[in-house]
């Protein structure tokens, strides 16, 4: 009963086959593709892998590539399921205002996040940070309720941002230093503490709400270069979106008897 797990982001699409869909499933296959390579996937690695009986995924990138994501996966006869978040699933409340409007991605991240949580202990609330194209904090209290998070542009936009926006900021990549004496470092050390800083007060507000120390965790693709800027110890679990599509699929299977 092989399950293949698909979260496309802004920038790359990453997958994984696994040999059934439910929680701690065995990894089969696995890859990573930025978006303007994904129209070679049915052809090349996808034609190579055994075929995913279910399919579940997430996608925040446009319709269009949704469509083409669609394409590579003609040859199989699997019926493309993509999550849209929902007031609850899988233990998560969501207190977005609009539910269906939050990235699907932060959705089936925070459930994953949830997931280890308490397979390790004593229900906590969860600081959340995926480093991707953007960068989101989410804060999740004890019980489960997401609360609300922060959108930040990622590194690469932030740079981009400033290339565009000033005549003298075109400067190769730095590094992350305490007191910046050069440009390339002033940029690079900048970006990184706007959402090292903006993820500590993330972590004072959700820590007064709920009286109860946050579990510190990190995904995505860029989360290794910030974690030894994080002011507090963080944990890195790259898989967290592939975590929570398994959780997510098990329990729509128990449910309803399929994703
Ligand atoms: N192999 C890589 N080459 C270049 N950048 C990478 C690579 N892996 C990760 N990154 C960094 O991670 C970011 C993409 O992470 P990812 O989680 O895939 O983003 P998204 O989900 O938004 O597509 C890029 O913006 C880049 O900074
Ligand atoms: C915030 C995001 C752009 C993050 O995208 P990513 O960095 O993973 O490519 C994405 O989750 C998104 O488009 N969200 C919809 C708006 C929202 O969550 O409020
Ligand atoms: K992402």
């Amino acid at each position: 009963m092989t399950f293949m797990a698909i979260d496309v982001g802004n920038t790359r699409l990453k997958w994984t086959l696994y040999d059934r869909p439910a929680a701690g499933a065995r990894m089969l296959a696995q890859g990573a593709e930025f978006l303007e390579q994904i129209d070679r996937l049915g052809d090349a690695v996808w034609s190579q892998i055994p075929e995913p009986a279910t399919m579940l995924g997430c996608i925040v990138a446009a319709t269009a590539v949704k469509h083409r994501v669609q394409e590579q996966m003609e040859q199989w006869n699997v019926e493309p399921r993509w999550v849209v978040a929902s007031d609850a699933e899988a233990g998560l409340v969501n207190g977005y205002d609009s539910p269906a409007r939050l990235g699907s991605d932060r959705w089936v991240a925070m459930i994953g996040a949830r997931h280890h949580m308490l397979r390790r202990g004593p229900p906590r609330p969860i600081l959340l940070v995926m480093v991707g194209t953007a960068v989101t904090v989410e804060a999740i209290d004890q019980h489960g309720k997401f609360l609300g998070g922060l959108i930040l542009p990622g590194h690469g936009i932030m740079l981009r941002a400033l290339e565009s926006g000033t005549a003298g900021l075109h400067v190769p990549t730095g590094d992350v230093v305490e007191f910046p004496t050069n440009t390339s470092d002033a940029l690079t050390s900048g970006g990184t503490f706007a959402i090292a800083g903006a993820c500590e007060r993330m972590f004072q507000h959700l820590f007064k709400r709920c009286a109860a120390e946050p579990l510190c965790l990190m995904t995505g693709g860029a989360g290794w270069k910030m974690l030894p800027a994080m002011t507090r110890p963080f944990e890195l679990i790259e898989s967290m979106i592939f975590d929570g599509l398994l959780v997510i699929a098990e329990e729509r299977a128990a449910l309803n008897g399929g994703v």
